[in-house]
């Protein structure tokens, strides 16, 4: 009996141990994620002052900076999978990451044209000050160690920096539709030997219409985020 017993302690204790070591190593492998983006984002932004600072100008900026954007916000695509571990709804990642790489990938590296659009600008900025502040926030969170103003920050900036990075965005693909339509590109008429037909300029004009009802869902989402950890408010959310 008392051997049985002793038993079922040193297995709790096995299974406590393992817990607590893949606990430490989810931890581990988060923060060196949050510390790597939030890396990769300040160089970009360092990257993008000493541009305009030497250059006078952001004619140019997007191209000397677009590989390291595309590599860090592409990286992003790993915070699907982190929203099986930390308390974040796969839905609102996902919309989120996808329209950031959508927007890099598909729209302002694949268009030359719209490059220098002031817009790009607009939504690089607002970007890499949102991401910098949301991975810093993570990390020092991670680490147990986390300022009030970086907390402050990360649920108060985007009540302005969020409504701005769309305007930024839009416009961009506003840009776009003329070279669109006079490329074709990414389109395919009939006859083809699918019997297939994709327009893009029309497939722009409908992500831009869906900015209308996804917005206000991921600005409310981060409205409710702010009054549950600045304000301490329960808040239960649907989950997907
Ligand atoms: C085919 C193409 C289709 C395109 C369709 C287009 C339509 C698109 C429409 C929408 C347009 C949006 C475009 C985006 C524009 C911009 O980004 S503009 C720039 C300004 N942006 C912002 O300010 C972004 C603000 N939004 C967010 O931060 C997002 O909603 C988010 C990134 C998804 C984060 O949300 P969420 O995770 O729910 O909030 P948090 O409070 O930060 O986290 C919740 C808990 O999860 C923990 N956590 C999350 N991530 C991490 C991590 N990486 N590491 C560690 N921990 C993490 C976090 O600590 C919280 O934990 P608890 O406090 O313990 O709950």
């Amino acid at each position: 009996m008392a051997s049985s017993e002793e038993d079922g302690t040193v297995e709790e204790k096995e299974n406590n141990n393992k817990k607590r070591t893949k606990s430490a190593l989810i931890t581990a492998w988060l923060t060196f994620y949050n510390i790597a983006m939030t890396a990769g984002w300040l160089v970009l932004a360092i990257t993008m002052m000493r541009f305009y600072i030497q250059k006078g100008t952001h004619k140019g900026l997007y191209r000397s900076i677009a590989r390291t954007l595309k590599f860090f916000q592409t990286f992003a695509l790993v915070e699907v999978r982190i929203c099986r571990i930390v308390r974040t709804s796969v839905i609102v990642t996902g919309v989120q990451v996808c329209s950031r790489i959508y927007m890099v990938w598909f729209i302002t590296s694949s268009i030359r044209q719209i490059q220098n659009e002031e817009s790009v600008l607009l939504f690089l900025v607002v970007w890499t000050v949102t991401e910098i502040t949301r991975y810093s926030y993570y990390t020092f969170k991670l680490l147990h160690h986390l300022p009030y103003f970086i907390k402050w920050a990360r649920y108060n900036f985007f009540i302005i920096l969020y409504p701005l990075g769309v305007v930024g965005e839009l416009f961009t693909i506003y840009a776009a539709l003329p070279f669109v339509r006079r490329s074709g590109m990414y389109s395919m008429r009939l006859p083809n030997k699918y019997n297939v037909s994709f327009d893009y300029y029309y497939f722009l004009i409908i992500v831009m219409l869906s900015y209308i009802p996804l917005f206000p869902q991921l600005y409310l989402h981060m409205l409710r985020q702010r009054r549950r950890v600045l304000h301490g408010e329960v808040i239960v959310e649907k989950d997907d």
